[in-house]
């Protein structure tokens, strides 16, 4: 079976709004609806595992009840990470599940294609993460905003979710992580330092994740498009 871990604990500081940004709405619906429902409508996931903020359980169950999603969506805590609150999610997670894919909840242009195909590469690659080639030239700078370096754009992708993974080597990656007190950015990032190769998949320039203002102008454009 195929779960899904959406993460929606996050505070949402760089929106600068007086709700979480997974509750603001575009297009009359919740950013957190549109994301649970694209994953609840697709025939590849069996589990939906929903990580909130304790003190906004009453929005989601608002949105879960307005919505009345097929599929059963369990409800976990977050914590003061994001990787604290995946940790979470995935500990919930049904002991029968094979595959997880990690989402975040403020990214809800995600696909049905980028769903199955994560899905398919992962029974042959055991992790994977969908993201998209840069297109703008990359600089590493110093302190001093120095430029030190320019790596070579063919090999810089922009990473996205879902982040995918055999249930079993997610679970193992999370607890190493944890025993250490290393923290990553992402998900694929405590898998390679397990020492694991993660394959990078084709996901979508609209696959956006609404962090400030302006994404909501864009997510509204997106939806206009389609
Ligand atoms: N402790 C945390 C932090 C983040 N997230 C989730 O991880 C996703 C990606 O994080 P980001 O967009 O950075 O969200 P926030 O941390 O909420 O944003 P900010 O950094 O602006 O506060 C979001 O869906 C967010 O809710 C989470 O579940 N728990
Ligand atoms: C996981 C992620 O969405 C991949 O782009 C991103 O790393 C989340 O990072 P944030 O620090 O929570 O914005």
């Amino acid at each position: 079976m195929n779960s899904v871990v959406i993460v929606a604990a996050g505070k949402g500081k760089r929106m600068n709004s007086n709700i979480n940004k997974q509750y603001i709405k575009l297009k009359n619906k919740e950013i957190i609806a549109y994301t649970i429902d694209i994953f609840d409508k697709n025939e590849n996931i069996d589990e939906i595992v929903v990580v909130i903020r304790k003190e906004e359980e009453f929005f989601v169950k608002q949105v879960i009840n307005k919505y009345k999603f097929n599929k059963n969506v369990k409800i976990a805590y977050g914590g003061s990470e994001r990787q604290d609150s995946v940790y979470n999610g995935i500990k919930e997670v049904d002991l029968n599940c094979d595959i997880v894919l990690i989402h975040d909840g403020a990214r809800p242009f995600v696909t049905d294609e980028i769903i199955n195909n994560s899905i398919k590469e992962t029974k042959k690659n055991k992790a994977v993460v969908v993201g998209v080639p840069v297109k703008d030239t990359i600089k590493v700078i110093d302190d001093n905003n120095i430029i030190k370096n320019t790596p070579q754009r063919k090999y810089l992708w922009a990473v996205q979710t879902p982040q995918v993974f055999e249930y079993k080597l997610i679970k193992k990656a999370y607890e190493k992580a944890f025993e250490e007190n290393y923290y990553g950015t992402d998900d694929a990032t405590l898998v390679e330092n397990l020492g694991y190769n993660v394959k990078m998949i084709m996901g979508s320039y609209k696959n956006i994740k609404i962090t400030t203002k302006e994404d909501i102008n864009f997510g509204e454009e997106i939806l206009r498009m389609r």
